[in-house]
């Protein structure tokens, strides 16, 4: 990079910072750490810890600073789902693709939330994680099993990623700095 376009996307980054809040939700074991991670760092481990409760992640992508709840998909978990998604400018609902016996749950709990008056017109991204697993659903059976085409209050995006390849994960940033709003 020249010296001149350096300067030129310092100022850029002065007049035009732009910031986002969001959710991460999800059941157990989803992926959603796993997530935060490879948007962070790049990096991924087998070996994980259930989250506790909560974590706060701050990320800069570009001139976007995002700031990450990533909650505990534990049952114990899901009743402070909503507490965290009122202030967010998007949802995003991590589903276990290859985890077919617990999609219905999934299902439920996604909807229960999104049936919350306080949390109406927020958009949301569904990403079916886990894509590397041979036992995978395609992006069409996860849209009609999570029952995403019912969904007509507010914007929906579906992606299928893998958090262990990195696959689509280019894609998922670049929907979240969409959503970004501006600071000024
Ligand atoms: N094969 C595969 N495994 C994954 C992928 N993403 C996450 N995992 C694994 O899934 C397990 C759970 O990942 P976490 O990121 O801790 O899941 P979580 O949604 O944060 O779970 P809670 O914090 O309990 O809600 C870990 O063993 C991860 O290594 C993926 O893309 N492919
Ligand atoms: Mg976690």
């Amino acid at each position: 990079m020249g010296l001149w376009e350096a300067f030129l996307n310092w100022l850029r980054s002065l007049f035009f910072k732009q910031e986002m809040e969001l959710s991460l939700i999800g059941l157990q074991n989803a992926g959603k750490t796993s997530l935060v991670n490879v948007i962070a760092t790049g990096g991924y481990s087998e070996d994980m810890i259930p989250t506790v409760g909560f974590n706060m992640r701050k990320v800069t992508k570009g001139n976007v600073t995002i700031k990450l709840w990533d909650l505990g998909g534990q049952p114990r978990f899901r009743s402070m789902w909503e507490r965290y998604c009122r202030a967010v400018s998007a949802i995003v609902y991590v589903v276990d693709a290859a985890d077919n016996d617990n999609l219905s749950v999934s299902r439920r709990e996604l909807h229960d939330l999104l049936s919350k008056p306080s949390l109406s017109g927020i958009p949301l991204l569904v990403l079916g994680n886990k894509i590397d697993k041979s036992e995978a659903l395609s992006k069409e059976n996860l849209t009609d099993q999570m029952g995403l085409k019912s969904i007509t209050d507010r914007e929906v995006c579906c992606f299928m990623i893998s958090c262990k390849n990195s696959t689509n994960i280019d894609m998922v940033i670049d929907w979240l700095v969409k959503h970004s709003k501006s600071k000024n």
